[in-house]
């Protein structure tokens, strides 16, 4: 069982999973596809991805063209801030982020729909994101928007400047990426 809540941007839905605790542990269902179809998540998972980062990390904002990514995400130590942004042209919220914390203590999740950016920031000293996608890696198709575009203005809860992969060093600012024109 879990608890589904639409978030700010349509198609994104926040997930409480119901944690069952006793004197041994505890016992949830981290992933139900027949609790997801009643929420119209009907596209299946392909692939699952798990990554470590250390505190200050933020990894993002990352997307793929033509192979757009669905994504359950949940964080199985630590905490991260959690961030996606609307790339879909059609969508009223296009351009506009939602974020939040994940931390292994809550057990929250997001989904995100296909025609999303996303990333993440590390505010704990270690943290290990889990995410389930909809469509495959495919390194030729990733695209990165640079984190502080200022025209997206992510409110990311910094105590220092972040660290960067080369990569998303370079991303580039919104008015110049690629968007998603056919996903809404
Ligand atoms: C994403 C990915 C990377 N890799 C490899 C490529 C590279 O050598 C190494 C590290 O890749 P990256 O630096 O791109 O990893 P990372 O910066 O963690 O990329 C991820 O960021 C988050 C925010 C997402 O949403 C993901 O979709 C993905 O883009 O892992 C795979 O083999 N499969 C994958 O699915």
């Amino acid at each position: 069982m879990m608890r589904i809540v639409h978030g700010d941007l349509p198609g994104l839905l926040v997930l409480e999973p119901r944690v069952f605790g006793d004197s041994r542990g505890f016992f949830f269902e981290s992933y139900n596809q027949n609790t997801l179809r009643q929420w119209g998540i009907v596209l299946p998972f392909v692939q699952d991805n798990h990554s470590g980062s250390r505190k200050g990390v933020l990894r993002g904002l990352h997307y793929q063209v033509g192979h757009a990514q669905g994504k359950l995400i949940r964080v199985v130590a630590g905490e991260v801030f959690d961030v996606a942004v609307d790339l879909r042209t059609k969508s009223p919220a296009f351009g506009r982020w939602f974020g939040m914390i994940l931390s292994a203590a809550e057990r929250k999740q997001i989904y995100i729909p296909p025609g999303f950016a996303h990333g993440f920031l590390t505010v704990s000293d270690w943290a290990e994101v889990l995410y389930k996608t909809t469509d495959f890696y495919a390194p030729e198709c990733e695209r990165c928007i640079i984190w502080n575009d200022p025209d997206i203005g992510i409110d990311w809860p910094l105590e220092c400047p972040p660290t960067l992969s080369s990569k998303d060093s370079e991303g580039l600012p919104l008015s110049k990426a690629d968007r998603y024109e056919d996903l809404f």
